[in-house]
């Protein structure tokens, strides 16, 4: 069973080993465990429905429960103190298309506010309740779950909207084929969510992200259906699927997706290269994407994450192991761990790598095999399990990401880190910063931070401590010209960001579209712009 107040399955554990726990002592202290409320405790807090349960509507408290929150810090702080705030007054779970247009007729005729709910990952706020005289409700696609049509010849596949990334896998596979989107949510998040929050997967580098991957869908909107997309390309006037793309749930509900999908690869492989510095492993990564070499993905650590990922990971052999190599290759201290990503074809997988490694070269990238690669790529969706494990353990975690080009990305790295270690200067208290590029493209990459602090043991305490951060670091993203999001979309907390890049007048544009297809605004008010 899915934890209701973490990340994960209730039966699937990361454990932090004794050594990962030195190494978090020696950089931020001691953590302080916190004491999590019961979901008894939780649903004590749960007000009364002010809807009836009709025919779509259920308002048993649990089930408004577990659809209130999503996985931000501010949701993390709120299911672990049992301090929820508002929940919807009832939740619908249509099986089709036709019972979420009637679910949403039922919604209109309650004057109430529609909140979508794909797999319930958001980290940016996406799925708050808002506090307010009209109803509020939840239409969730859980049942929604299922390749609904495949075309083998033009390679489409469509799904029901709630379809998680493990579900969307395993349908394909029976019919040789793939869609190749792995977020590291992959297996709670859904294909509509992907394509309203405009997610990329992990190996986005072969596959593309989500805007590639979207072919055409199905989209309710309150003044009625839309059907969005079809043709493999099209110069007829502007593409409603930008629309969707990135929408978030205030245009209406994406009932359907029809994705491109491919063969499955004959072969996939993921190989670890050490550089001696960031500057080289920028500039490897950055020369690997501009000569165009077709790998499914690259990430590239910086010298903290390198430092973090392996004591965490626990490996003390195959460590000292590999630290006696680099040695040996003259990589020390300052050492940054890029992980490179092959699929296709047995020889077109060989080739690539070839390429790849051969540029890693020129850059004093020296590649130590396949056996870290393979780590890597077998707990690529375990890691987040490491906030319940640090949670426990008394300690903070959240993550920011951006986009840059190249020019800017170390000065990004850097300003971001920095901006948020200061935050907890003026608490004498220390922030364990490190970070990744993960998606590259020929103009630039995205840049990806993840902070550890000690909690303050308070949850109004841990509250006012990610605020501060929050803001510093966002700050420090839009002042080096980066996106507020790459990846995890606007929703409420990158919401007063999202200036920066559109203007005023593009936000008018944006607010003018959801006025057209939602007049009462009832679809999903506060989130991506007010
Ligand atoms: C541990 C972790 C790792 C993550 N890693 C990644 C990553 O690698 N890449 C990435 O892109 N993101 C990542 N995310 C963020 C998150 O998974 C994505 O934003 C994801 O696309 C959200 O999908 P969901 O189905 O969970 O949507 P939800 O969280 O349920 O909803 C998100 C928003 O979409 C709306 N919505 C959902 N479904 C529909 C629908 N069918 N119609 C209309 N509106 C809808 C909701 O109203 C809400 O506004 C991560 C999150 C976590 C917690």
């Amino acid at each position: 069973m899915r934890r209701w107040n973490g990340w994960g399955d209730e039966s699937d554990h990361f454990e932090l080993s004794d050594d990962a726990r030195d190494f978090l002592r020696a950089r931020i202290g001691d953590g302080r465990p916190p004491h999590d409320a019961t979901i008894d405790e939780a649903l004590r807090g749960v007000a009364d429905s002010r809807v009836h349960a009709a025919a779509r509507f259920d308002t048993d408290p649990r089930l408004r429960l577990l659809h209130a929150r999503g996985q931000s810090f501010p949701d993390w702080v709120a299911m672990k103190s049992g301090r929820f705030g508002p929940v919807a007054d009832a939740v619908a779970r249509p099986a089709s298309h036709e019972e979420a247009a009637d679910a949403l007729a039922e919604a209109q005729k309650l004057g109430a506010i529609v909140i979508p709910y794909g797999g319930g990952t958001s980290v940016v706020g996406h799925l708050n309740v808002p506090v307010g005289d009209r109803p509020v409700v939840n239409i969730s696609f859980e049942r929604m779950n299922r390749l609904l049509a495949f075309d083998e010849k033009s390679q489409l596949a469509t799904f029901g909207a709630g379809t998680p990334g493990p579900q969307i896998e395993a349908q394909l596979r029976g019919h040789g084929a793939l869609l190749g989107h792995f977020p590291q949510s992959y297996e709670f998040s859904t294909i509509g969510g992907w394509v309203v929050t405009r997610s990329s997967g992990q190996q986005s580098l072969r596959y593309g992200r989500i805007e590639n991957l979207f072919a055409s869908g199905r989209l309710l909107t309150p003044r009625g259906a839309l059907r969005i997309g079809s043709a493999p390309a099209s110069s007829a006037g502007q593409d409603l699927r930008e629309a969707v793309l990135g929408s978030e749930g205030r245009l209406g509900l994406l009932t359907e997706v029809t994705a491109r999908v491919r063969r499955l690869p004959a072969s996939e492989d993921f190989h670890a290269v050490f550089f001696p510095s960031w500057e080289a492993g920028v500039e490897a990564a950055r020369a690997i994407t501009q000569a165009e070499v077709p790998l499914s993905m690259l990430r590239l650590s910086n010298e903290i994450e390198t430092e973090t990922q392996l004591r965490l990971a626990g490996h003390t052999e195959l460590i000292k192991w590999l630290q006696r190599y680099l040695g040996m290759r003259g990589i020390a201290q300052g050492q940054c761990m890029m992980v490179i990503g092959a699929s296709g074809s047995l020889g077109a997988t060989r080739r690539m790598r070839r390429e790849a490694l051969a540029i890693a070269k020129l850059f004093h990238g020296v590649h130590v095999g396949k056996a870290i690669g393979k780590s890597w790529a077998k707990n690529r969706f375990r890691g987040p399990l490491l906030r319940n494990a640090l949670w426990d353990a008394g300690y903070a975690a959240d993550t920011v990401e951006t986009a840059v080009n190249w020019p800017q990305a170390t000065a990004t790295m850097r300003a971001i880190e920095a901006a948020a270690r200061e935050v907890l200067y003026a608490d004498n208290e220390r922030m364990h910063a490190f970070t990744h590029l993960s998606h590259v493209y020929r103009q630039g990459c995205s840049v990806y931070s993840t902070f550890v602090f000690r909690s303050t043991g308070d949850p109004d305490g841990d509250m006012e401590r990610w605020r501060r951060l929050k803001a510093r670091v966002s700050t420090a993203i839009v002042e080096h010209g980066g996106t507020i999001s790459h990846q995890h979309g606007v929703g409420v907390d990158h919401a007063p960001y999202l200036i920066h890049e559109k203007g005023e007048l593009g936000l008018d544009l944006m607010r003018a579209m959801a006025r057209e297809l939602d007049p009462q605004q009832m679809m999903n008010p506060g989130k991506l712009f007010v």
